[in-house]
């Protein structure tokens, strides 16, 4: 098989929302489309792929690094024995000439093409994601559904305590048993206040409760916080200090007892191997969340699942960041712990199939060959359009 056209785009995915970092007013994402000479239906096979959330489309690089390479390499050069098309050969092709480090942008506009190698090779294979990675790097026996929890309870222009417990209870309502909210944007005595109201929707129980910080907080305010919430026993407390900062997330997981979750902003296996030797995380509890599609993609996601079961974490304790279908797949092919969703926010990229339902904060996968983009309409027309 031969990949004929790429096409490239951008899709704004732009709200008023806001964590304790930035907000998403300008948010915007790469989306691209890998045609090839296989034919179905009288029809070109197109595989489809997107960044996730959080770190803006990465066109430049796209169109003048990673693409070029790989319309450039001999047709076979990203083929396996078997003459099918082999991601992981691709990502070889792709990351010609590129030095080792400051991963930035480039893992993300790796990630796209990978999403979408992935998407078009199952497809090719006929089958849906989670089935064509469980035969070939799971144990062919992938679950068939996967935990879901609803992150939401972001900051926005006016809105109240009533909203946010408006907020989740509409989660609690669509099927989820675990919410997310953000803290870290006000000041402690205003969150507590909104991690009370959204604790007394779930009925007092706060171990159904996560908190994200999103890398807001130095040592100090983090062991304020981390004192004051440990009461509520919550879910877990996200990404607390800056990404990079292992020393402090160490010093964190000393203290804090509950779970601590983290890994959404490190895009490489270098830097996941960093916060595994240097973070102090707790193999018997806390979460990896790195997100596949904005870390080079599965191969490179592969490469992590290695590491950290060199390191003794089962792959149970990672539950990637992104809320989207690619991950919902990887999830259920390589058994990880769940998968994050955003009922509310980020479309039309994010979020799975129209038809999913969750229940009791699982849900199930479609199967569509391929990662079902096709599953989801408002997107599908976005995606088909970049090509007809
Ligand atoms: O607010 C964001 O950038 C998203 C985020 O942290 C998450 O989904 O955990
Ligand atoms: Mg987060």
């Amino acid at each position: 098989m031969k990949i004929t056209k790429v096409h490239e785009g951008t899709v704004p995915i732009s709200s008023s929302i806001r964590n304790a970092w930035i907000d998403f007013s300008s948010m915007d994402c790469s989306i691209v489309a890998i045609e090839s000479d296989v034919v179905r239906d009288g029809k070109p096979v197109v595989g489809y792929g997107f960044n996730s959330n959080g770190r803006y489309s990465a066109g430049e690089i796209l169109r003048r690094r990673i693409l070029p390479r790989l319309l450039d390499a001999e047709p076979g050069s990203l083929l396996d024995e078997q003459g099918a098309l082999d991601p992981a050969r691709a990502w070889d092709v792709m990351m010609r000439n590129e030095k080792p480090g400051g991963h930035g942008e480039r893992s993300v506009a790796v990630g796209v093409v990978d999403m979408a190698l992935y998407d078009l090779a199952a497809k090719i294979a006929g089958k849906p994601l989670y089935r064509y990675l469980s035969e070939r790097h799971g144990d062919g026996r992938p679950d068939d559904s996967v935990f879901v929890y609803a992150a939401g309870g972001y900051y926005a222009p006016g809105k109240t305590l009533t909203d946010l417990q408006d907020e989740m209870r509409g989660f609690l309502d669509l099927g989820y048993d675990v919410v997310k909210m953000k803290i870290g944007g006000a000041d402690l005595a205003e969150d507590l206040r909104r991690i009370e109201a959204v604790v007394e929707v779930l009925g007092g129980d706060g171990s159904r409760l996560a908190v994200d910080v999103n890398g807001r907080f130095d040592l100090a305010t983090a062991l304020e916080y981390g004192r004051a919430i440990e009461p509520y026993g919550l879910f877990w407390y996200e990404e607390i200090g800056d990404p990079l900062d292992y020393h402090l997330n160490a010093t964190v997981a000393e203290h804090y007892t509950g779970p601590i979750a983290t890994g959404e902003n490190l895009f490489s296996l270098q830097d996941a191997r960093n916060l595994i030797r240097y973070g102090g995380l707790r193999p018997d509890r806390d979460t990896i969340q790195v997100d596949p599609a904005l870390s080079y993609g599965l191969v490179e996601y592969l490469r992590i699942q290695d590491m950290l079961r060199r390191h003794g974490w089962s792959s149970r304790r990672c539950v990637p960041h992104g809320g989207h279908q690619f991950s919902l797949h990887i999830a259920a092919a390589l058994k990880l712990g769940g998968n994050e969703s955003y009922p509310g926010e980020f479309q039309p990229t994010g979020g799975f199939a129209d038809d999913a339902v969750v229940e009791k904060s699982r849900v199930g996968l479609t199967d569509i060959p391929g990662i079902g983009f096709e599953g989801k309409a408002a997107f599908h027309r976005v995606l088909r359009d970049l090509h007809s």
